[in-house]
Parts: structure tokens; sequence; C-alpha cells
């Protein structure tokens, strides 16, 4: 069991991360640049960059097994494979707005009618997320929707860096950096993490990036963000992953401020879909928040970082993990947690969407700690009646008073907000 002490001792290690700068959308993806600065300059060392202070486990590993050993290469998955679906006409209207960058295609051309084979090469494709961003302002539709996930057996190839043309730096997390990257042999794009071995062993997160590879390249979920595959050099693991276009729940959120009702309705009906997903496959996320939170091309949540993600019942269920502000009584109070601890972290997200802030933050972390145990919660008097219902529904101090996962889309916040989602920039429904 781990007292408050404990725990603060524990938060004595906790890095507090420099803010992230303003949501820049660069609209060059500098994907017909060679691999080779990323090939010579190597990974620079580990910054931490998050937001928010994490509560870090004590239980990492210090099995300091050699990464080498990790069996990447082959792909179980294929890549992405992008088309263009340009029904709505906006493309043009937006396109107008925007100077393509000289090297980059113009859209138009790369269009499913002249594209090889219908498919935006990389460029295209974040010009065209870029454009879709840009243009949507908070409730328009964006003008290119639809990117379309097509099975191609892909199985059993093997994967390297020369694989792959590396594009623009997506960004970067505790553990490595992310990079635009196009398949080679097929134009698919994907997400390219790439992580020093040493850093993982140095901090002794072998184990816990295993955990996070083995469960999150078995989801398939409309809104949990693929991993297809891994591959590893001497010194570097790569995870070739699903590109989420509109990139950070977070800085979005910062930018916003907060979200109105249909579009946090819409995200929090897409998250409990996932969830649910989850929990069915007896996984707990056990690390919701906007910082783990990416945004696809048409404009809905993908659940990312499995990093804290456990297979339940495990002889882990007490150890300490998540951000402060969304960790539950149960966890605060250092008792046994199961997957209800996703519902709490569903409820302080709820607020933090609608809110701008989560609900029980406060400059200490023992403050926040009292709070969070002592459910105090504060709703202000501009979040809808119905919202505030499903908060106060999520946020129960006793874990099985929490409302359902499955119950979500039927509650009356959702069923008002439902009818105004097509006109929002939200993205699909989640699949429930
Ligand atoms: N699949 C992706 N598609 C688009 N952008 C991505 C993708 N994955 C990561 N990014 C961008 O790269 C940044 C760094 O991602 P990364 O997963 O390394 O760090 P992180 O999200 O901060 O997680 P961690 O806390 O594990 O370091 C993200 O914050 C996001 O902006």
């Amino acid at each position: 069991m781990t007292s408050v002490k404990t725990l603060e001792s524990r938060l004595s290690r906790t890095t507090l991360h420099d803010s992230h700068g303003p949501t820049t959308y660069t609209t060059t993806l500098n994907c017909n640049g060679s691999n080779g600065k990323l090939k010579s300059s190597g990974l620079a060392t580990s910054t931490h960059h998050s937001q928010r202070s994490s509560v870090t486990s004590n239980n990492a590993s210090s099995n300091k097994e050699n990464l080498g050993s990790f069996s990447g290469g082959t792909v179980r998955n294929p890549l992405l494979k992008y088309a263009l679906h340009n029904t709505t006409g906006g493309v043009s209207a937006t396109r107008g707005s925007q100077m393509p960058p000289p090297s980059s295609p113009n859209l138009h051309k790369a269009g499913a009618s002249s594209a090889p084979h219908g498919y935006l090469s990389s460029h295209d494709v974040v010009n065209a997320q870029t454009d879709a961003h840009r243009s949507s302002g908070s409730n328009s539709s964006p003008p290119i929707t639809a990117l379309v996930y097509q099975p191609e057996v892909q199985a059993h190839r093997q994967y390297s860096l020369d694989s792959f043309e590396i594009g623009r730096k997506l960004g970067k997390g505790k553990f490595g950096k992310v990079y635009c990257a196009r398949d080679k042999a097929t134009g698919y794009v994907c997400a390219l993490k790439v992580m020093e071995k040493k850093e993982l062993i140095h901090f002794k997160v072998e184990k816990q990036f295993r955990r996070e590879i083995e469960i999150q390249s078995n989801l398939r979920h409309p809104n949990i963000l693929r991993l297809y595959g891994h591959f590893h050099d001497s010194s570097r693991v790569f995870l070739i992953l699903e590109y989420a276009g509109q990139g950070e729940m977070f800085k979005v959120l910062r930018k916003k401020g907060r979200f109105s009702d249909i579009l946090a309705s819409q995200y929090i009906c897409q998250i409990a879909s996932a969830l649910s997903y989850l929990h069915k496959k007896h996984i707990i996320h056990r690390d919701l928040k906007p910082e783990n939170l990416l945004i696809g091309l048409d404009g809905e949540v993908k659940l990312s970082d499995f990093g804290w993600s456990v297979h339940t019942p495990s002889s882990r269920r007490t150890t300490m993990c998540g951000t402060l502000d969304y960790l539950p009584p149960e966890m605060v109070e250092a008792k046994d947690h199961d997957y209800k601890v996703d519902l709490w972290a569903l409820g302080v997200l709820t607020y933090e969407f609608l809110v701008g802030n989560p609900p029980f933050e406060e400059p200490a972390h023992k403050a926040t700690y009292k709070r969070i145990s002592k459910v105090d919660l504060k709703i202000p008097p501009f979040v809808s009646v119905e919202a505030a219902d499903l908060i106060r529904r999520l946020l129960q101090h006793q874990p099985e008073r929490r409302y359902p996962l499955d119950q979500i889309p039927d509650h009356p916040w959702i069923v008002k907000n439902r009818p105004l989602w097509a006109t929002s920039s939200g993205g699909q429904r989640g699949s429930s």
C-alpha cells in the first residue's frame, strides 16, 4: 500500500515540464528530405516536455535486459493508406487562402483524380490537414475528410529506417521524437516514434515500454491510435504509428480555452467507446488526460500512450501512475484499484474539456489529494445542467457507483448534443 506520504516523496521526483508553445501547423512536411538527418544526428537527450506533473511508478523494472532482443522488424499490419475524398468541395475554397510551399504538389493535382492510385503523398496529407485545421475554426467541418484505412497484406514485411522517407518532426516526448514518415514502397504516411535504447534502459522503462507495445499493437478501434509495428537498429527502437493529422488534444484545448458542449460531448462519447473497448479486453488505460489524446484528420479522438496500461487483474494494481490531477480517490488513498479508475478520469476529463482546467487542481500536491479524496467538486455555473450531471455521476468516490461507460451514449448530455455533432468539427461518432 502506498501512503500519501510515500506518494509525496515519489512526487518529489516528478518533473514539472516546460509548457508547450503555441500550436503551429507547419505547412511543409519536408518528406522529400533524406532521412540522413535522423541517421546522422541520432536522438537528442530525452527532454521532458509534458505540461503537468505525473506520478511515476517505483515499480519500474530495474531489468537491464537488452532491447536488442526486440523481435521488431515484422509489421503485422498494413500502414494507413490515405485517400482524398473531397466530396464537400471545400478544398478549393480553402486552398485559395493559403500558398502551397514551392515544392509541394498542388492539392487539386494530388487529389483522387490525379494522384497515383488516388492516394496523397505525405506532403499533401499534411497540407490537407493544415488547411482543414485552419479553415475549421471552432465549429466548422474540416473540408477534407475520410482518410481511408484499406487493409492490404503487408504481413511479414521487414522494416528498417531505410524503408521510410522522414518528414518533419511532429513532436518530442520523454523518450524520443516523433516524425512524420512515408513508407517508400507504398507511399503510406505514418508517424515514426524513435527512441534511444540506452535511454529506455537508463530510465528503467523497458518493461513499461514492452507492455505498451504489446497492448497497443493488438488494439483495433477507431478512437485508439494504431501501432502498426516496430523495428530496431543497434541503438534505437522505432514505433510505426498511425498518423494523427490534427495533433494534440492538449494544445487544441489550451488554444481554445475550453470546448463547447457539442465538441466536448462528441469527444467524451468517443473516448467512452474506446475505454469500453479496452475494458472488455481487460485493459485499464490508467493515464487518461488531454496530453494522451491525439486528433485524427477527421477530428476524431485517438487515445494513445499505453505506457501505464495494464491487463487486469494484475499484481500491479497498486502501482501509482497517471497524472496527479486525474488520480482517483482510491489511488490517492493507496487502495487497490481496477478499471473504474478510467471512469473517474473520464469525469475529470469532461470537466477539463468544459471548464479549461481539471477540477481538483491546487498549487500544492497535498491540497490536490485532499480535494480528490473529499471529492471537493465545484462546477462553474456556465457548465450545462446535463454535463454537470454526467461529471457528478462519474466523479463518485466509491468506484462501483461511477456511471457505467455503456450508458454514456444514452446520457441526456450526449443525447441532447448528438444531433448537433454533424455540423461541428469534432469528427465522427465513436463506435459504441
Ligand atoms: N501518431 C502521431 N501523430 C501525430 N503526432 C504525434 C503522434 N505521436 C506523437 N505525436 C506528436 O509528438 C509528440 C511526442 O509524442 P510522444 O508519444 O513521444 O510523447 P508524449 O505524447 O509526450 O508521450 P510520453 O509522455 O510518453 O513521452 C506528441 O505530443 C505529439 O505532438
